[in-house]
């Protein structure tokens, strides 16, 4: 399987990892030092060196109970460093952001994906991934990141999902969207309660028959944190075990903050996957 954007290709019969680059002040994890160009630019830089193929460029932190940023602060933070960053590096960017007006300046600026945690749901931001004609990854969320975490309830949270996939895959594809530029993401830690996240984990292979490319994102999340009990800085090991897990499940891009370690672990998964054939 591979996906192509503006003449790069990225190959998914390998784990590709993806970088996080948060330039928001309150990121959980990493705080807001890479706001600034060059900050961003050496970050994305250390990325890359370490093994990222895809840099994936945060303006607005959706920790639970985040309060929303305007659209302009969200353009200021972002466009300028996803513009350096195509400008620069020949790696693929990736803007996480669900308004349309962040997307179709992503799109003017050289990006080459758009990660959207609203599966493009907000007015406006179908037609303008669309128009850009650019691959989008579809997030599924329960609830919204104010409150998405009180309380969140299933039946069954893996057949819901997948309901989600389908009922969002249609209604891209009816609006014009070509099938194939479509990648599906469960949000884990997105109206997910622990046990939720790790019936999403324990079956992420279920999602594979859509045929599409799948992104997880666990990275110091608190589905790490609360069976570890540690901080966001101490959830490295935790991190690298679920995306192995996804990994040897068959996902294609892990969404990370800790790359050299990450990227060496998919160097096992791929060692132990090729040795399966
Ligand atoms: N596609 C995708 N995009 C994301 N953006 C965030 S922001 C919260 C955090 O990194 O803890 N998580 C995800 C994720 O899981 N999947």
């Amino acid at each position: 399987m591979k996906l192509e954007s503006r003449g790069l290709t990225l190959d998914l019969n390998y784990p590709q990892v993806m970088g996080i680059l948060n330039v928001t002040p309150d990121s959980f994890s990493d705080g807001g030092r890479y706001r600034q160009i060059e900050n961003a630019l050496r970050h994305a830089n250390e990325m890359i060196q370490a093994g990222a193929t895809i840099i994936d460029i945060g303006g607005e932190s959706t920790r639970p109970g985040a309060d929303e940023v305007p659209t302009d602060e969200e353009l200021e933070r972002v466009i300028p460093v996803a513009e350096a960053i195509a400008k620069n590096f020949e790696v693929w960017v990736s803007v996480d952001t669900y308004k349309p007006e962040v997307m179709r300046e992503s799109h003017r600026v050289g990006v080459h994906l758009i990660n959207d945690i609203r599966a493009l749901q907000e007015p406006g931001a179908l037609e303008v991934a669309i128009e850009s004609g650019l691959p989008v990854c579809l997030m599924h969320m329960q609830g919204m990141p104010r409150t998405m975490q009180h309380e969140p309830q299933y039946t069954n949270v893996v057949s819901e999902v997948d309901d989600f996939f389908t009922e969002h895959i249609t209604r891209c594809v009816n609006a014009g969207m070509d099938r194939e530029k479509i990648l599906l993401d469960p949000g884990f830690g997105f109206g997910k309660n622990l046990r939720h996240n790790y019936q999403l984990l324990a079956h992420l292979s279920d999602f594979h028959h859509f045929g599409l490319p799948l992104l997880v994102g666990m990275s110091r999340k608190s589905m790490v944190g609360q069976l570890l009990n540690v901080p966001p800085d101490q959830r490295v090991i935790g991190s690298i075990a679920c995306a192995t897990i996804a990994a040897m499940q068959g996902a294609q891009i892990i969404r990370v903050h800790d790359v050299k370690e990450t990227a060496e672990a998919m160097r096992i998964v791929e060692a132990t996957l090729s040795a399966k054939e």
